[in-house]
């Protein structure tokens, strides 16, 4: 392709800013600006008056609004070539060092509603600059590290690596502050939004499962320490599960978990006790005295036990295991709320009711288990945000929400994309918001 005609062909996609990763051990956690394809203009418009896809009703001295789309997409760590192809395809790297002259803020909230401010140069860059090696874009997680080369190699992409944690709770703070209807409680089947006091947020127990789970006390916005983790968390799920069940997708060992019964493998309180409950110390029969306890004493083989009963029981073992580790260090620390997020929760019913249980069971109904819409985002969000700290540094409110869609299918499509090969559309989607430019 000519040069030119590049030149033309990536001014009628959309306009991306702000691109960061969070590589985790086993996903590629993706989320990126882009201005709506409704305000791609041409120079001429863009130099005129008549600004397509900025809110001229938003304007003031200062500052206008770019409409456009926070995107958020996953991609499977181990096929870490399908994310270099998208960020390659979408032309994403060429933004990167426009980026990091740039800057966010997102730590408020207008009505609902969030804005993020910063400078988004809408326009592309010269040859010279695609050309040059100081594409720089944050990325948090082991992987920011392991992979840093291969960024450099197939990209010529810089990773500014963000540390994990400190990512994870910048990410948790804004959407607890900024995004309505992020944090719920899951129990018997029922979803009840939670609405989050700004002033009485902290502290409270971070839990991430992802791979591995870190438990995290906040205590403020970059005010938070690591107060525990298990090595028994996600990637175990999926490990073992793969192994037991021989399922070829984690939905699809979801699917089977959801149909399963525990009670065929697990050991009840009740198989114990000849089918009455231990009241004396508040066990009922029905309580799981040990997980895949009667494999033990039953003659059978794993191709004797059906694959969604193994599911089961193994996402309920995990699942309590989790919330009782995450009640023991909330009871540390005198927490009354504990968030969970990380892409093992995936808002899947039966893992959240299960957590909950455990966290209602363990406490006596004192704690509470609190789930987060955009889950598994947190890290990718927090090295986001971690933009905002290389420039403005005035903090109004930044990011405007006007309609989030999680989850969805979109985006990706087009430029010889195929989004069935690399992407779970069921967690990719979109936050539709402003964005203050300066003028
Ligand atoms: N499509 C999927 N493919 C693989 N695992 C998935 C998928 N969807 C959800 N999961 C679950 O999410 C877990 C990974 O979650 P997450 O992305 O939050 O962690 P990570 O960043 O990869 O791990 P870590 O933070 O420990 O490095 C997996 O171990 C698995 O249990
Ligand atoms: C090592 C990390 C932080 C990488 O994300 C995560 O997988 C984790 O918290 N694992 C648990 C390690 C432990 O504390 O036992």
């Amino acid at each position: 392709m000519e040069k030119s005609e590049e030149k033309e062909s990536k001014q009628c996609e959309d306009e991306v800013s702000h691109l960061a990763l969070d590589i985790g051990g086993t996903l590629i956690k993706m989320v990126y600006f882009s201005s709506s394809s409704s305000s791609c203009s041409t120079s001429a418009q863009k130099n005129g008056s008549e600004k397509d896809g900025i809110d001229a009703s938003s304007e003031n001295l200062n500052y206008s609004f770019l409409s456009g789309r926070l995107h958020f997409l996953k991609f499977e760590t181990k096929n870490i070539s399908e994310c270099i192809n998208f960020i390659s395809s979408k032309h994403l790297q060429h933004y990167a060092d426009v980026l990091c002259s740039s800057s966010l803020l997102m730590d408020g909230i207008i009505s609902n509603s969030y804005l993020l401010r910063g400078s988004v140069n809408p326009g592309y860059r010269d040859d010279d600059a695609l050309a040059n090696d100081k594409n720089i874009i944050k990325a948090t997680g082991g992987g920011a590290f392991k992979f840093a080369d291969l960024f450099k190699e197939k990209l010529g992409i810089v990773l500014d690596k963000v540390d994990e944690m400190s990512s994870l709770v910048a990410g948790a703070n804004f959407l607890l502050k900024a995004v309505h209807h992020e944090a719920f409680t899951y129990m018997d089947g029922q979803k009840d939004y939670v609405q989050i006091d700004h002033k009485d947020l902290y502290p409270y127990l971070l839990v991430n499962v992802g791979s591995g789970v870190s438990m995290i006390k906040v205590d403020g916005d970059s005010k938070f320490e690591r107060v525990s983790g298990t090595s028994i968390g996600g990637g175990t799920f999926w490990g073992m599960g793969k192994l037991l069940t021989k399922c070829k997708s984690f939905d699809e060992l979801l699917e089977l978990s959801r149909q399963g019964n525990n009670k065929v493998i697990d050991m009840l309180v009740g198989d114990i006790y000849g089918g009455t409950d231990y009241a004396k110390i508040g066990l009922t029969s029905t309580t799981i005295a040990s997980s895949f306890g009667k494999a033990v004493s039953e003659n059978k083989e794993l191709e004797d036990y059906r694959a969604e009963d193994i599911a089961r029981s193994l996402l309920r073992m995990i699942s309590n295991n989790i919330g009782q580790i995450a009640y023991l260090n909330a009871l540390r620390f005198g927490l009354k709320r504990i968030f969970f997020g990380g892409f093992f929760i995936r808002g899947h019913e039966y893992t959240m009711d299960t957590i909950s249980v455990a966290v209602n069971f363990w406490s006596k109904g004192e704690a509470k288990a609190l789930f987060l819409r955009h889950e598994g985002f947190l890290g990718a969000l927090g090295a986001f945000m971690s933009y905002q700290k290389n420039g403005i540094t005035d903090s109004t409110n930044q990011l405007m929400e006007q309609h989030s869609s999680m989850p969805k299918s979109l985006f990706c499509t087009g430029n010889g994309f195929d989004s069935s090969t690399h992407a779970d559309t069921k967690d990719n989607g979109y936050i539709e918001c402003k964005v203050q430019i300066r003028n």
